[in-house]
């Protein structure tokens, strides 16, 4: 696997008085499809949010592509390559699919072969270019959620839980869409519950418990070894077949 475009050291994060992240250390390789899996609770989300600067590291440091961003401001961290789509969804319901990728868009204008090359993985947007986005159905407001994340170029997505409820079809086209943005070579780290689903698609995979990374590796590793699924994530992948 590549150099590192991500590096975590020894990163702790306090919400309130409560101390979450305790020492999260992890590396995403460039170009890879990276998933972070852990039960809940564990700190998958805090983690990408003290990534994206939304919490604020309290100790450690976080480099991304040679550039140290802990304590950067939001923006500044998302103009230096970082794409977040977060576990809500984020569309503006009321917008058409046009209207909400023109809002992600800088200065509000949509680059029409960076339109092409989104709806060449996500070809339901094409279909519902001028549908209100709140009339798609979750796996589709999902990929308009990724859209507007890539709408312009960035080297890495940070993408929290995208298959939360929904139908294995289109989880299925959603996953398909992602090797084809990781094609494109977007670096792209995934929070997943969905072990079945990541076992194929990941190149590496972080396992955290208590706020910290507890196994790093390659992702045919875990999956190979059921004691060692049972013991970090307490069930056996072949489970969720
Ligand atoms: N705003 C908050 N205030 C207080 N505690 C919080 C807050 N957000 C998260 N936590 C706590 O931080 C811990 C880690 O939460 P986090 O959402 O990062 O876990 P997760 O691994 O993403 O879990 P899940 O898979 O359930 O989404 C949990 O114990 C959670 O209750």
């Amino acid at each position: 696997m590549g150099e590192p475009i991500l590096t975590l050291s020894g990163v702790h994060t306090h919400i309130g008085q409560y101390h979450i992240l305790q020492g999260v250390d992890l590396a995403v390789p460039r170009g890879a499809l990276a998933v972070l899996l852990g039960r809940n609770g564990a700190g998958k989300t805090t983690t990408l949010r003290t990534v994206m600067g939304l919490w604020r590291a309290s100790a450690g440091t976080i480099v991304f592509d040679g550039r140290d961003i802990t304590g950067m401001a939001t923006p500044d961290i998302a103009r230096a390559g970082i794409a977040y789509v977060p576990e809500s969804m984020a569309v503006f319901s009321e917008l058409t699919v046009r209207e909400n990728l023109v809002l992600a868009a800088r200065n509000g204008l949509l680059d029409s072969a960076r339109v092409d090359w989104i709806c060449g993985f996500f070809p339901a947007l094409r279909k519902f270019w001028h549908s209100a986005a709140g009339n798609l159905s979750g796996g589709q407001k999902q990929m308009v959620a990724i859209a507007r994340a890539v709408v312009e170029p960035r080297q890495l997505l940070l993408v929290d839980e995208p298959t939360k409820g929904l139908a294995p079809a289109i989880v299925a086209s959603l996953m398909a869409a992602f090797l084809d943005l990781k094609d494109t070579s977007t670096t792209i780290l995934l929070v997943e519950q969905n072990v079945n689903f990541v076992r194929t698609l990941g190149d590496s995979v972080g396992v955290m418990d208590d706020g910290r990374v507890v196994h790093a590796g390659a992702m045919h590793d875990l999956a190979g070894d059921a004691a060692l699924q049972q013991r970090l994530l307490g069930l056996a992948l072949d489970a969720h077949q």
